[in-house]
């Protein structure tokens, strides 16, 4: 895993989440192929334990609900590779730990470089929206510029009859925060699509940035080092 520090520049986030359309390919290799420049775009998934982050990663990056989680120790990364316009690029995925104990000693590598951050809930249980106040402090805390795109995201609309938290008490917590919300369910196939727009909305608007070109891939002695070159796309995100 290399982290080089490289800077964003992002811009103020609008509300047109749903109903857009990428082209994505599944590609959970790891390696770096010198011979290519490929963009790499770190998003960190945060969040109170039991929200469904882990579930959320895997769905985008694999396609499928899993049948079985357990608590996250620490991060798991998940990679996939997409097309934007032409472009490959990874998306690298950080699925952290909900749990205080699991998370201590890790919490710099998660904001280290982060090039986006996903907030996660559960609309069933309003104590997991209440404590977002605390998440986006901690990340505030570790010097993530208000640059770095940021969306919230509440998940199990699944369980319809159990929902605690309205869609507009969510969407005024986004406005003031200047986040878009993504309301949808890791668990229901149906809104698969919907989750795929979250990742992908931020890797559209990260891809309209500049400065994250990584070029000049090496490994030396059993270390991956990056450099970068500056570069200006524009991207006809929806988002
Ligand atoms: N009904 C429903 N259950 C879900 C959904 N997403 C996740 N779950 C369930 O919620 C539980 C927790 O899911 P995880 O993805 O492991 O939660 P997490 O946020 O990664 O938890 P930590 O690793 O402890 O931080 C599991 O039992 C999942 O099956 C969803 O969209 N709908």
């Amino acid at each position: 895993m290399a982290n080089e520090s490289l800077e964003n520049e992002g811009d103020a986030v609008s509300r047109n989440s749903r109903n857009t359309h990428f082209t994505s390919s599944v590609d959970l290799s790891t390696s770096l192929d010198s011979s290519v420049q490929t963009r790499i775009f770190k998003i960190i998934v945060i969040g109170d334990s039991n929200v469904g982050k882990t579930c959320l990663t895997f769905r985008f990056t694999g396609g499928s609900f899993p049948e079985k989680t357990e608590a996250t120790i620490g991060v798991d990364f998940r990679e996939k590779a997409v097309e934007i316009e032409g472009e490959k690029i990874k998306v690298q995925v950080w699925d952290t730990a909900g749990q205080e104990r699991f998370r201590k000693s890790m919490v710099e590598h998660y904001y280290r470089n982060v090039h986006a951050v996903v907030f996660v809930y559960d609309v069933t249980k309003m104590a997991s929206f209440q404590n977002l106040k605390t998440w986006i402090q901690e990340c505030n805390g570790h010097r993530v510029s208000s640059t770095v795109p940021r969306v919230l995201v509440g998940n199990k609309c699944d369980l319809v009859n159990q929902i605690q938290v309205p869609s507009n008490t969510a969407l005024k917590f986004a406005d003031a925060h200047n986040m878009l919300l993504f309301e949808t369910s890791a668990k229901d196939p149906k809104e698969s699509q919907n989750v795929d727009s979250i990742f992908m909305c931020l890797a559209c608007r990260l891809k309209a940035q500049k400065s994250l070109l990584y070029r000049d891939v090496e490994r030396e002695d059993g270390r991956v080092r990056l450099s970068q070159e500056t570069d200006v796309n524009k991207s006809n995100c929806p988002c």
